[in-house]
């Protein structure tokens, strides 16, 4: 998804420059292509507000509108419905399967027609959910939605790599991450106001998606397709054009012929062996395990717990309605200034010390809301105010560390660490492991927590403390390495990875790689 901006730095950073400015043309193809992360985000941030507004519940869900409302109720299972559940997964698993299909056509009608599908999808979505009667339409619409996601997040990002200069492709992917950090805090803010509109305060929610979406439908008229995409679908002479008008002068031999070569040799390598057999292979095993790990870990930090569920969650520990949706607001503000910091830092200090960082402040957070919810959340009692502020704190200190390390890392590690032939397919590996645990979290979340109350906490540091492992062990420091010698030295370098390449001695060799 982040794909490739690493990549891209490294050839920025040392190697390779080409010429060309930074045109207005290119910012705004790059503005354009990132609504999708805010699509993405928007998305992300607005189910759980919409899940916690009576006048929501009451329409769809009247069974969990009668708990929440019952007095004695237990304060852990009030919002336990699979139903309610499928409302906010059913976007993910569409998207799951979506992403398979949006890279089948990013390949072969190109990046800008799938970034238009995907805005078509979208604003088909948000009238259905915004216009919802019943529970059919609301979860038809949220499919639309996720088929939306699973195209954009596959080709938006893709899109910014390729049209970017090398020297600012870091910066424009970022700006997909950003996005979609900025278009959850826009989703927190809109449920603020909106939860106080009744009856309808939830359609204006759900119904706002389709600001960015109508965006992203209008711009992807105005922008142009990648040259690279359209050099590999033999369209030499356009993508020449597009280059020359996107890098704002005619001199631009050099990239082309870059471009040119390697769409000759991917073409060469796919039909010698598809991407997805290659992948197979033992020497594509260190990439394609980090790239899914990655992944997996970035979920089970928990993050979506906090991002989808933050209203109903501080509502369980004893918030008000307004009072949750303003600190879910705070979270999402945390989120998006310590993406930021991330930009600042990731190529200065290294991956492995920002996840690992993290790992320590996110597992004392953890720790500490757990052992907070254990000692003053009992089943039918909700916290003091001092306490309720003292969770609210602990959970931005907990958003904070990961939105600098796992947020977009998750992204750049697995977007770095394949080599040309098995990028986009690998890649592509990511983003669907990546849909398949947001989606499992999101369906579990509310149970988990109706049966392991304040141990929800305690699970989820139990997969920090290994991931921390993780990192220690496996994931090599990739800061500064130039993507096309990954394997020379880094894989090769490692003292496990190492093993999965034929040259390293054969009893490693034949042990398990
Ligand atoms: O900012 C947090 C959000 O960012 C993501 O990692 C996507 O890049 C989501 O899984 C999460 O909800």
């Amino acid at each position: 998804m982040a794909g490739g901006f690493a990549v891209d730095a490294k050839v920025a950073g040392g190697r390779r420059e080409f010429k060309g400015k930074i045109t207005w043309y290119v910012w705004l193809c790059g503005l354009v292509a990132a609504t999708s992360g805010l699509m993405f985000g928007y998305d992300i941030g607005i189910s759980g507000g919409v899940t916690s507004m009576d006048d929501f519940l009451l329409s769809f869900f009247p069974a969990v509108y009668a708990r929440k409302h019952r007095a004695r109720e237990n304060n852990y299972c009030k919002f336990d419905d699979q139903r309610l559940q499928l409302f906010t997964s059913s976007l993910y698993l569409a998207a799951l399967a979506a992403s398979f299909v949006a890279s089948i056509l990013c390949t072969r009608f190109g990046r800008k027609r799938t970034m238009q599908a995907a805005s078509a999808f979208f604003l088909v979505g948000t009238g259905l959910c915004a216009g919802a009667t019943n529970l059919a339409m609301l979860i038809v619409g949220r499919i639309c939605l996720g088929v939306g996601v699973g195209f954009g997040n596959q080709a938006a990002p893709l899109f910014l790599s390729e049209i970017a200069p090398a020297h600012i492709r870091g910066a424009l992917n970022i700006l997909f991450q950003l996005d979609v950090t900025i278009g959850i805090l826009i989703a927190n803010i809109v449920n603020y106001f909106t939860s106080n509109i009744h009856p309808a305060g939830w359609r204006y929610s759900l119904g706002g998606a389709g600001v960015p979406a109508a965006v992203l439908f209008l711009g992807s008229l105005v922008i142009t397709e990648t040259p690279t995409s359209l050099v590999e679908r033999g369209r030499r002479d356009a993508g020449r054009a597009t280059l020359e008008k996107i890098r704002g002068t005619a001199d631009v031999d050099d990239e082309f012929d870059e471009i040119k070569s390697a769409c000759e040799s991917a073409a060469a390598l796919v039909e010698e062996e598809k991407p997805f057999k290659r992948l197979r292979r033992r020497e594509s095993r260190p990439p394609l395990v980090i790239a899914i790990a990655m992944q997996v870990f970035q979920q089970f930090t928990g993050i979506n717990a906090i991002m989808f569920y933050a209203p109903v969650l501080f509502q369980t520990m004893g918030f008000k309605s307004d009072g949750s949706l303003l600190s879910a607001v705070v979270t999402g503000g945390v989120n998006v200034l310590s993406t930021l910091v991330s930009i600042v830092l990731v190529d200065k200090i290294g991956r492995r010390k920002l996840l690992l960082e993290a790992c320590v402040q996110m597992l004392i957070a953890q720790c500490a809301v757990g052992g907070i919810m254990w000692v003053h959340v009992r089943a039918n009692n909700n916290p003091s105010e001092g306490w309720a502020v003292a969770i609210v704190v602990l959970i931005c200190v907990y958003v904070s560390s990961f939105a600098w390390s796992w947020g977009p890392l998750g992204w750049l590690i697995p977007s770095e660490t394949f080599p040309l032939e098995t990028r986009t397919a690998g890649f592509s590996f990511a983003v669907s492991s990546n849909m398949l645990f947001t989606f499992l979290i999101a369906q579990a979340f509310l149970s988990m927590m109706c049966y392991m109350r304040a141990f929800i906490f305690f699970f989820f540091a139990i997969w920090i403390v290994l991931m921390a492992a993780f990192v220690v062990a496996l994931l090599p420091e990739t800061k500064g390495v130039p993507i096309d010698e990954m394997v020379d030295r880094v894989w090769r370098r490692h003292w496990f990875w190492r093993r999965c390449f034929a040259d390293a001695d054969a009893a490693k060799i034949d042990s398990y790689c």
